[in-house]
C-alpha cells in the first residue's frame, strides 16, 4: 500500500528579497495503484510538489506524507524518473537497470531475474550488454523508467519523463507505459505540459492555475476510460479519436486556457 498525501501545502520561496507563494491550499491523496498526471501553466509548483514527495522539497506550511508517514528525506520507497535520462554512462543497460537493486543488496541471481523481466517488458532484449551512449534516446528513457520499476518502490515520480523525446518515440513510449502501469499498477504521480499525454495516461488529471500554485481542477478520467473502454484499444491514436478523449482533452484546454486568459488580462 502507497499513498500520498498533500495536506493543506503551501511553499514560499523568496526572490530578489521578496517572499512570495510558490504553492498555497494544496490538498490531494493519490490512492494506492492510482496514476496521477498534474498539468498547468509553466511556473505553477508541479516540479515543487514532486520534490515534496522526492524528499527534495519541504513545505512551508502543510505537510506531505507516505502512508501516512511525513516525508523527511528521500528514500527507496519513492522512485524519480526525470526528462534528462540521468543513466550511468559507463554501466551496461543490465547494469543500469540492477544498480539500486545491487545496492538494496539483492541477491545476484534474483538481482538477474527481476532486470531481465524489465528488459524483456521495456522491449530492450539485444541490448543488455549495450551502454547508454549506443542507445537512441527514447530507449535510454525505457532503461530509466526499467531501472525505476525494477527496484519496485511503492511510489513512482516522473517529472516530464518523454519531454526530450521526438514526437513518434514519445508516442511509444506512452503506448509502452500505459502497458507498464496496467501490467504492474504503482502509485505515480506524472508531471507533464502535455494535455494529451495525461487523459492518455492518468486515472486522474490535477490541473492547477498560478499565482499562487493552487489545484484547479482534478479530472476524473479513469471512470471514463473503463466506462469506454479505451484499454481495448491497441493504439493511441485510436483512443485520442474517441469523442470521449476529445471531450476531456478540450475541457481541460478550457480550463488551462481560463488560466492564460486571466493572466493576460
Ligand atoms: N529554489 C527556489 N527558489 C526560488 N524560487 C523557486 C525555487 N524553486 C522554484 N521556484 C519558483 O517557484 C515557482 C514554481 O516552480 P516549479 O518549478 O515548481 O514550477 P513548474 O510548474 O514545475 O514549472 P515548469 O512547468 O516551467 O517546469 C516558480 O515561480 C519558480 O521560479
Amino acid at each position: 500500500m502507497s499513498s500520498i498525501r498533500f495536506e493543506n501545502v503551501r511553499r514560499d520561496f523568496s526572490r530578489g528579497g521578496e517572499t512570495f507563494q510558490a504553492l498555497s491550499d494544496v490538498n490531494l491523496e493519490v490512492r494506492d495503484q492510482e496514476f496521477v498526471a498534474i498539468v498547468g501553466p509553466s511556473g505553477c509548483g508541479k516540479t515543487t510538489l514532486m520534490r515534496m514527495v522526492a524528499g527534495l522539497e519541504f513545505p512551508s506550511a502543510g505537510r506531505v506524507t507516505v502512508d501516512g508517514r511525513e516525508i523527511t528525506d528521500p528514500g527507496p520507497d519513492r522512485a524519480v524518473v526525470f526528462q534528462a535520462f540521468a543513466l550511468f554512462p559507463w554501466k551496461s543497460v543490465a547494469d543500469n537497470i540492477g544498480f539500486g537493486l545491487k545496492c538494496k543488496g539483492v541477491p545476484e541471481a534474483e538481482r538477474a531475474a527481476v532486470v531481465q523481466r524489465y528488459i524483456a517488458l521495456m522491449g530492450l532484449a539485444g541490448y543488455e550488454k549495450a551502454y547508454p551512449h549506443q542507445l537512441s534516446g527514447g530507449m535510454q528513457q525505457r532503461v530509466a523508467i526499467a531501472r525505476s520499476y525494477a527496484l519496485d518502490p511503492g511510489v513512482l515520480l516522473m517529472d516530464e519523463p518523454f519531454g526530450a523525446l521526438d514526437a513518434q518515440t514519445r508516442v511509444v513510449m506512452q503506448e509502452e507505459l500505459v502497458r507498464l502501469a496496467r501490467l504492474q499498477p504503482r502509485t505515480v504521480l506524472f508531471i507533464t505540459h502535455a494535455v494529451e499525454e495525461a487523459v492518455y495516461l492518468a486515472d486522474r488529471v490535477v490541473v492547477m492555475s498560478r499565482r499562487p500554485g493552487r489545484i484547479r481542477e482534478v479530472i476524473d478520467v479513469g471512470a471514463v476510460r473503463r466506462a469506454e473502454g479505451w484499454d481495448r484499444l491497441e493504439r493511441i491514436e485510436e483512443v485520442m479519436d474517441t469523442p470521449s478523449f476529445v471531450h476531456l482533452r478540450t475541457q481541460i484546454w478550457r480550463l488551462l486556457r481560463e488560466q492564460q486568459e486571466a493572466v493576460a488580462a
